[in-house]
């Protein structure tokens, strides 16, 4: 079983890819070893994934038939450390549809390696799930939204990435996908139509944004040039998660729908008094998560299953 105290130990003093100690980074067997326990435990058979964002975790109690683990008791699971993120996974059933669900994601400003928070992605891979849905709270940089907006996500920009920080460094696993993965089209267009149709029936179209979400590192807010060099950079909304998520689940061929929870606006003014906290960030959330639960709900219940044409 993969050992992440050693491991995370081992990557603080690894910087270069050539240093990683490639013996300690998780192999096949050790996303296996945990999806088998978990098949094991439970009857059900999710063909969707559900990451939960900081306070959206409530999505996961409106399951059906649950069966709920815990993150300390399955085997190779991180744990999660951050206020509004539960630690649990919880399998059951949305519209008649069986779905696995994370009460708490895990983020690379809590110390873990970026291999350690997408762990879960590869062992719902190895569970049959299709498609992955990921919700997030971010900050707003785009003129036209306000806290409690929900944002489709269109596309990322991954800024831990683009200074090399992958969760798909290290040797390539060819059974999980490719070295050179495309990210071109990453949040599935039929996926992102489909929450659009749910939108206007849902009367919340005045709410509702597609836009480009920017993963930064954290756990610091950002500065007043941080969050106009962002804006002017193209990016609506801004958090510290989702990108590598993302990228391993697309890199292993699962179909990936996100959605940002717009909790604050990013102060790009050095005469506002506002000042964004974690505290704020959940209350909103919270304020405004069942919106966000309908979509998603109503969004398992449309799509298409058995149609992922990343197979
Ligand atoms: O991205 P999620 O997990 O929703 O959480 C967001 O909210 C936290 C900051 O309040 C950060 O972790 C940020 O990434
Ligand atoms: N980086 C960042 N993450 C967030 N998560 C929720 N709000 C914010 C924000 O304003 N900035």
């Amino acid at each position: 079983m993969v050992d992440w105290v050693v491991f995370d130990d081992l990557m603080k003093d690894y910087t270069m890819l050539d240093d990683i100690p490639v013996t300690s980074l998780p192999r096949h067997d050790d996303y296996q070893r945990t999806a088998d326990w978990l098949l094991s435990h439970t009857k059900q058979r999710p063909l969707v994934g559900i990451i939960c964002g900081s306070g959206l975790g409530l999505l996961a109690d409106t399951l059906k038939a649950q069966d709920s683990f815990p993150y300390a008791e399955i085997p190779g699971f991180p744990q999660s450390t951050v206020q509004g993120h539960a630690g649990r996974l919880v399998f059951g059933e949305l519209k008649g549809r069986s779905c696995v669900c994370m009460q708490g994601r895990f983020h690379m400003y809590e110390g873990h390696s970026l291999c350690k928070t997408t762990f879960p992605v590869r062992v719902f891979k190895l569970l049959g799930v299709e498609t992955l849905i990921v919700t997030n709270a971010a900050g707003s940089l785009a003129d036209g939204y306000q806290p409690g907006d929900i944002m489709i996500i269109k596309d990322h920009i991954n800024f831990p990435g683009l200074s090399g920080l992958s969760p798909l460094n290290g040797p390539n696993d060819d059974k999980f996908g490719p070295r050179f993965p495309a990210m071109s089209n990453v949040y599935d267009k039929d996926l992102r139509c489909l929450a659009m149709d749910i939108v206007k029936q849902m009367g919340l179209s005045q709410f509702v944004h597609e836009g480009v979400y920017a993963m930064v590192g954290g756990p610091n807010f950002e500065t007043v040039s941080e969050a106009k060099l962002l804006h002017r950079l193209g990016v609506d909304a801004v958090g510290m998660s989702t990108a590598p998520e993302v990228l391993v689940a697309s890199h292993c061929g699962l179909r990936v729908f996100g959605l940002s929870l717009i909790t604050n606006k990013v102060v790009r003014s050095y005469d506002g008094q506002d000042q964004v906290n974690h505290e704020a960030v959940l209350e909103v959330s919270k304020m405004r998560s069942h919106s966000l639960q309908l979509l998603i709900t109503q969004l398992v219940g449309r799509m298409d299953m058995n149609n992922n044409t990343h197979f």
